[in-house]
């Protein structure tokens, strides 16, 4: 005779097993207070030489409010995020959600309502980011014009004034940008970055052009409008000054993020203010974790490595075996 097992444990019913399906589905989806929200995203651009996969499964969470900065070396891929994010590119697969829009499924109508209304962009090209025969406050007001968002040549020029002088370019209103230095033309480029209310604005490098004294006064202004309105910003840079006045720093290698920086202050007892960075790897949706190249050569860490799990912790040790 043989003996019967039953493929379910004796423990659970159909009711149970209903019950956790139902669970699982009302777990909130990965992100879902995220104000951006990328899940093992990728882009694959296809050349002459072959493919390149500029991103290569990148999971990225940023909070509504935040003011962060993204760095990492050349070719790593932080321009292709930037552009992904503004709605100029398309990623070949994962998922990527702005403020409630999703990035891979929008079609022309919402991409340009979202080009126009949610998201706000200034490049490092001083030139890119103006209109060169129109005036700072025409520059200001031109975004208006196009949405509708903001009806009414009063109610328009109101806004043009309130951002210029939120940006501290409330001088160069009738001037053209030639008529303007550097610093003025990035300065009134976050102005023309705003002028929709976006939820978010993004800029590729906006220092990169500018000697340090100016970088600071344009880094003020990503400050004092992400204080003042709320906006989130996401800054890519190379700039360690402006990389190390963020409260986090998301580094990008090969396409994927790698470790971040997150930065407290905190005021000890006799009122002195003081500000301590830690470095954090991160951990990506498939549990993957890069070590630190100057750690695993430390350690001469090749190949494999022995892990245990502690109550409180995970150690890695070098792989002893002969
Ligand atoms: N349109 C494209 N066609 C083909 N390859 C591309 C394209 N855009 C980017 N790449 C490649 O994708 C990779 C990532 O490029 P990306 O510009 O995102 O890097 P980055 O980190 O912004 O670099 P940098 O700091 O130099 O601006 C690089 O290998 C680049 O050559």
């Amino acid at each position: 005779m043989t003996e019967q097992t039953s493929a379910t444990p004796d423990a659970l019913t159909l009711a149970d097993l209903e019950r956790r399906v139902e669970q699982q589905r009302q777990r909130p989806a990965h992100g879902h207070d995220a104000l951006i929200a990328c899940d093992r995203l990728v882009r694959i651009f296809a050349g002459q030489g072959g493919e390149v996969q500029a991103l290569q499964g990148l999971d990225l969470l940023v909070a509504k409010g935040e003011l962060m900065a993204l760095v990492g070396a050349s070719g790593s891929g932080k321009s292709t995020l930037l552009n992904i994010l503004a709605g100029l590119d398309v990623p070949t697969a994962g998922g990527a959600s702005v403020a409630g829009f999703d990035l891979l499924a929008m079609d022309s109508r919402s991409r340009l309502r979202y080009r126009r209304e949610v998201v706000g962009f200034v490049w490092q090209q001083t030139a890119r980011n103006l209109l060169p025969y129109l005036t700072a406050a025409q520059n200001v007001a031109l975004p208006m014009r196009l949405s509708g968002i903001v009806k009414g040549r009063r109610q328009r020029a109101a806004r043009t004034a309130e951002l210029l002088e939120m940006t501290g370019v409330a001088h160069c209103r009738d001037r053209r940008p030639h008529q303007m230095s550097g610093g003025e033309q990035q300065r009134t480029a976050i102005a023309v970055a705003l002028a929709n209310h976006p939820a978010l604005v993004l800029a590729d490098e906006p220092t990169g052009q500018l000697d340090s004294a100016t970088a600071e006064q344009v880094f003020a202004t990503f400050h004092t409008v992400n204080e003042e309105l709320g906006t989130t910003v996401v800054l890519v840079t190379h700039d360690t000054a402006v990389a190390s006045a963020v409260h986090r720093t998301v580094a990008i290698r090969d396409g994927r993020t790698a470790s971040e920086v997150l930065r407290r202050t905190t005021t000890d007892d006799q009122g002195r203010i003081m500000t301590t960075a830690r470095e954090y790897a991160t951990v990506d949706r498939a549990g993957r974790l890069q070590l630190p190249g100057d750690f695993t050569q430390a350690l001469e860490i090749r190949d494999r490595v022995l892990l245990e799990l502690e109550p409180d912790h995970i150690t890695v040790r070098p792989d002893q075996a002969p």
